[in-house]
């Protein structure tokens, strides 16, 4: 299988000296689902934002389809577009409607044709159950329809992955499901997916592995064959006994 993403020995001090990210190096094949998990602070959202150039690197690097983003250049542009991202917060234009927060990037980044775009955009809303909704204003949904609509928006830059930073984490409990549910689909489409999240359900049954963080480091990785036993006591431990309740 072709490697959709490779991070290679990737280390992230912020300027206040804090090392978020300690060599850190995972590769994700096309078609991988890879759910990455662990306590607040170990470095996670960094990590995810790496992948698309959101956050620079002290040193390492992120290839993209065999290309450095890193050291990107004049194609930096090109190479984000490959990789759409999701956040705990929609980020939707709040005076732009449902479909038009959709079309924008295609048309204004992209340039692509009106007419394909719009098509696009109202099967991409279909996808996510929203076919009825075009019309509306963010501010008239959800959050669980927000967050869906910021999928759909982020698949019609047509990625090659798509990377997921605590998407379902602001939602309240009863919105929580329709979001995993879409992603879940795009998963068995075969999508590329890198998915920061607490969901240990979900990651459990989507992923094809799940990474577990701990002070900026990769602590273990969980094949489809077994699930990680953390050590007593420690603090990844902890963590999941508190996700797991
Ligand atoms: N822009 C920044 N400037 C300075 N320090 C930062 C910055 N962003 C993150 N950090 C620090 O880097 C470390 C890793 O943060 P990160 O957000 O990646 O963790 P996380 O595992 O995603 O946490 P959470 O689950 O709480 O979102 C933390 O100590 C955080 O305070």
């Amino acid at each position: 299988m072709s490697t959709a993403i490779e991070i290679r020995q990737v280390s992230k001090q912020f300027e206040n000296g804090v090392r978020a990210l300690d060599n850190v190096s995972l590769t994700v094949a096309a078609g991988e689902v890879v759910c990455v998990v662990g306590p607040s602070g170990s470095g996670k959202s960094t990590l995810l934002r790496t992948v698309n150039r959101l956050e620079t690197v002290t040193s390492g690097d992120v290839l993209l389809d065999g290309e450095s983003i890193h050291q990107a250049g004049k194609r930096l542009n090109a190479l984000r577009q490959q990789a759409g991202m999701v956040f705990q917060q929609f980020n939707l234009f709040p005076h732009l409607s449902v479909l038009d927060n959709i079309m924008l990037a295609p048309l204004r980044v992209q340039g692509r044709e009106a007419d394909e775009v719009r098509q696009q955009a109202l099967a991409l809303l279909e996808r996510v159950g929203l076919g009825h909704r075009g019309a509306s204003y963010p501010a008239q949904l959800s959050g669980g329809q927000q967050q869906r609509v910021a999928i759909a928006r982020a698949l019609a830059m047509q990625p090659k992955v798509m990377l997921f930073d605590e998407p379902t984490s602001a939602l309240d409990p009863e919105m929580v499901g329709g979001v995993l549910d879409v992603m879940q689909d795009l998963a068995r489409d075969g999508m590329t997916m890198i998915v920061v999240t607490h969901e240990m359900g979900f990651a459990r049954a989507v992923a094809d592995r799940v990474v577990f963080m701990e002070a900026g480091r990769i602590d273990h990785i969980d094949q489809p064959s077994g699930f990680f036993e953390p050590a007593a006591g420690s603090r990844l431990d902890a963590f999941l006994s508190e996700v797991l309740r």
